[in-house]
């Protein structure tokens, strides 16, 4: 088992960015590599992609790439959690979306410094708001996802009920932001 994986969610719509958000490139580089980064200080990271971007994601970084498992495709987020997890044994789970690159590897580092037995969940918060998709998971809530995704109460908040969740606070919004638009890169 690993000590510690990464997780890039990658796999959504993107319906109101129209087109493909993860590959969409900021000051050169694609937004999903902003992530992987994030990440240096993993040895095992995993994308989690639709299948169709996953071939072009291929083309451009040498890292693994998977699909969300057949029977939870469509169900957003925590598919991709449990999708990866499913994929890569480990202890912890450092969690990052594709689409937020201003995001620093010292967050994801403040999160794990955090990793202790009483905890399911290292959720960050950022301006006052929780931000679900950066954080870090134990395997202990591998079964609590799939009993939300088996239901259909695919919230994180939801999720967050049944986990014992440690709260990080950071001043940096800006590091959070995340682009849902075109309109948002600019
Ligand atoms: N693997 C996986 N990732 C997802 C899924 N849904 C959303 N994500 C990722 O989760 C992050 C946040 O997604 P959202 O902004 O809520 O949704 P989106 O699909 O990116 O955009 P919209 O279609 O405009 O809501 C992004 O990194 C998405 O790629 C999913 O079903 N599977």
């Amino acid at each position: 088992m690993k000590e510690t994986a990464g997780i890039v969610l990658a796999g959504g719509m993107s319906r109101r960015f129209g087109g493909e958000k993860s590959l969409t490139k900021i000051n050169g580089k694609e937004m999903v590599a902003y992530s992987v980064e994030a990440f240096a200080g993993l040895n095992d990271i995993v994308i989690v992609a639709r299948p169709d971007l996953a071939v072009k994601i291929l083309q451009t970084r040498r890292i693994c790439v998977i699909f969300d498992l057949p029977q939870y495709r469509g169900k957003g987020p925590l598919a991709g959690i449990y999708s990866a997890m499913t994929e890569i044994d480990a202890e912890w789970y450092a969690v990052l979306p594709c689409d937020t690159p201003w995001i620093k590897q010292s967050v994801i580092e403040k999160l794990l410094a955090q990793r202790a037995p009483e905890w399911d969940v290292i959720v960050s918060r950022a301006g006052g708001r929780l931000q679900p998709l950066i954080s870090v998971f134990h395997r202990r809530a591998k079964e609590k996802i799939r009993a939300k995704l088996d239901t259909g109460n695919l919230s994180m908040r939801s999720l967050f009920e049944d986990c014992r969740v440690k709260i990080i606070d950071f001043e940096q919004k800006k590091w959070f932001a995340n682009i849902n638009t075109k309109d948002d890169l600019k």
